[in-house]
């Protein structure tokens, strides 16, 4: 049998349930809500599996206040997860029905790019009456093509496995996009390379050479409760090594005591950070690098 996978934008209102949601879908310990640092376009927030399927749920960090108008600009650029994503998938709140927000958020599914599937879950069915499910069914497919509905409750579980079966009968035939033994903690390695490039842009502001990355080689949990992990970071040039290293290493340590102290107050354990860097002279050309960054290939050709 051939394998599938793609990427699924969860898009909602702040309450809509998406955390619930995600975390019976992923059915991991993770499913990490930080907006704090944002130097990619789309968070991955968790990785499902369904039979052959991979099933990698992304972010649109961000975008919806309640009672605010959206910003167009902003819109847009915040709206690069559900654009690349394969599939979207618009969560309401069934007692709340059509709210100002979910006006908004149908209005901004608009701009999207012509044929992407989108579908809506109406979540919460546990709050309503079937009348008034029934009701709110029709009026939002009246405002907008919706793929297919769904109705569900993320917290008792209704309708949740049938919509995770759609969703991975969606997507594309395709390798998975990550390996298996990093899938539980994925979007906790993504957050510590994001963190590690955050203090390493503070310390080195317009020193920083724009064409390096970091990434989370490896993490482990002890048995101590303290978790080590490895990370690399590549820059493009020997002499960009140098910088990142700093005069005795100075620059480096900084950004890895700054690093460690952030990701121990964020877990809520101790921490081992251990960083090295490395030059890799070609990753600009490395198509899966940019993806694990959440970043569209053609950006870096542009
Ligand atoms: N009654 C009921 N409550 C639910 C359901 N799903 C989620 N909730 C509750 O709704 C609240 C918000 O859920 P979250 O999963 O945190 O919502 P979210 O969309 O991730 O919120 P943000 O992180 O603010 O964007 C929580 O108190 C959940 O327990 C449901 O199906 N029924």
């Amino acid at each position: 049998m051939s394998t599938r996978a793609g990427f699924v934008a969860l898009i909602g209102e702040p309450n809509a349930g998406k955390s619930t949601l995600l975390n019976r879908m992923v059915g991991a310990k993770v499913s990490i809500v930080t907006h704090k640092v944002q130097t990619t376009r789309a968070r991955i927030r968790g990785v499902a599996l369904e039979g052959e399927a991979q099933i990698v749920f992304v972010d649109t960090p961000g975008i919806f206040r309640p009672k605010r108008r959206l910003d167009r600009a902003m819109v847009k650029s915040a709206w690069g997860g559900a654009a690349d994503a394969d599939l979207t998938v618009f969560l309401i709140e069934a007692h709340r029905g059509v709210t100002e927000g979910v006006d908004a958020i149908m209005e901004a599914l608009k701009d999207l790019p012509k044929g992407k599937s989108i579908a809506l879950a109406i979540n919460k069915i546990d709050k309503v009456q079937a009348a008034e499910l029934l009701a709110l069914t029709k009026a939002m497919n009246e405002a907008f093509d919706f793929v297919e509905t769904f109705l569900i409750s993320a917290e008792k579980g209704h309708g949740c496995a049938a919509l995770k079966t759609w969703i991975a009968g969606q997507l594309p035939d395709s390798p998975w996009l990550y390996p298996e033994d990093q899938i539980a903690d994925l979007p906790l390695r993504m957050l510590a390379a994001e963190t590690t490039r955050e203090k390493l842009t503070l310390r080195l502001h317009q020193e920083l050479p724009y064409q390096l990355t970091v990434e989370t080689e490896a993490w482990e949990e002890r048995k101590d409760g303290s978790c080590k992990i490895d990370q690399l970071i590549y820059v493009m040039r020997d002499g960009h090594k140098g910088i990142v290293l700093g005069k005795g290493g100075e620059t480096i340590k900084a950004v890895s005591t700054q690093a460690r102290t952030e990701l121990e107050e964020f877990l809520g354990r101790k921490v081992h950070l251990f960083l090295q860097v490395k030059v890799r002279p070609n990753w600009l050309e490395d198509k899966e690098r940019y993806e694990e960054m959440g970043l569209d290939f053609r950006d870096g050709n542009e």
